[in-house]
């Protein structure tokens, strides 16, 4: 079995990968004796890793961490400086192209912060926007304002607000949902030719409310590490 491992500014996410197959499990729930090699793509901290490379250490595991290359596959990357794109964006902007290789692709990762990629059919990365995450949005207003303020039980709705909390958390979405929006316009053609797809934590929320035919898919970083795993084992 292949360990998995998505290493975000908030959270880890761990999958076990076999015959292709890739499921999502908590690290507590980690199989160590069937773990034969473990692919890591990380942007956040390494103290989300320490109990995965401790163990890895312990029972000399291979670990390798992926990077962003300047092409992989059919996909180039848009940065001149490849090595300073998030390798999480990276990764899925690659399984984006490789899942829908017939569509450009506005890939929606939405977690700490919210990426916008977009990615043509020929597998150009054209490159992306970075945005607060909702949370983040949130936080940076209730702590820099004397009268905003928030709370837990308000929903994320894309409607006006008609109070302060209704205010700030659909402003968070709005703004979020105005950038997948602004991806599309981007590509300037039918949208019939355009796959939008959400990841992330605030993934499944933004696809619910964004109004053009979209998917959400929850473990897209880490297909996109299965798909590095392949093309480097070659
Ligand atoms: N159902 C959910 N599961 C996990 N995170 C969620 C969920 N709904 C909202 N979030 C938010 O998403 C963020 C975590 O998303 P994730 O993509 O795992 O982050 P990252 O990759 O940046 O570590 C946090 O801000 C969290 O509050
Ligand atoms: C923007 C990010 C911090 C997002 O990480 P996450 O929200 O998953 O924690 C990550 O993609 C990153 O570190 N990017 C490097 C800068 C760039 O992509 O241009
Ligand atoms: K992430």
């Amino acid at each position: 079995m292949r360990l998995l491992v998505d290493v975000g500014n908030t959270a880890l996410k761990v999958a076990s990968e076999v015959n292709n197959n890739i499921t999502i499990i908590e690290e507590g729930d980690i199989n160590w004796s069937v773990v034969k090699e473990i692919a890591i793509a990380q942007v956040g901290p390494n103290k989300l890793l320490e109990n995965v490379t401790t163990k890895a250490q312990q029972l000399s595991i291979p670990v390798r961490q992926a990077k962003v290359t300047c092409q992989l596959g059919a996909v180039k990357c848009a940065y001149p400086q490849f090595q300073n794109l998030g390798i999480d964006r990276w990764l899925g902007v690659v399984a984006c192209h490789y899942l829908y290789p017939n569509k450009h692709c506005v890939v929606v990762d939405s977690g700490t912060a919210s990426k916008v990629d977009v990615v043509t059919k020929a597998g150009e990365h054209l490159g992306g926007w970075i945005l607060p995450g909702l949370d983040m949005m949130i936080e940076s207003l209730v702590s820099n304002t004397q009268k905003v303020f928030s709370d837990s039980e308000s929903l994320f709705l894309p409607e006006l607000g008609r109070n302060t909390p209704n205010a700030v958390k659909n402003g968070a979405l709005i703004a979020t949902l105005g950038a997948v929006e602004a991806g599309i316009a981007q590509l300037n053609c039918d949208f019939e030719d355009i796959q939008v797809v959400f990841a992330g934590g605030y993934g499944e929320l933004l696809q619910l409310h964004f109004e053009k035919p979209s998917v959400f898919i929850d473990d897209l970083v880490l297909k996109g590490l299965r798909n590095w795993c392949e093309f480097i084992h070659k």
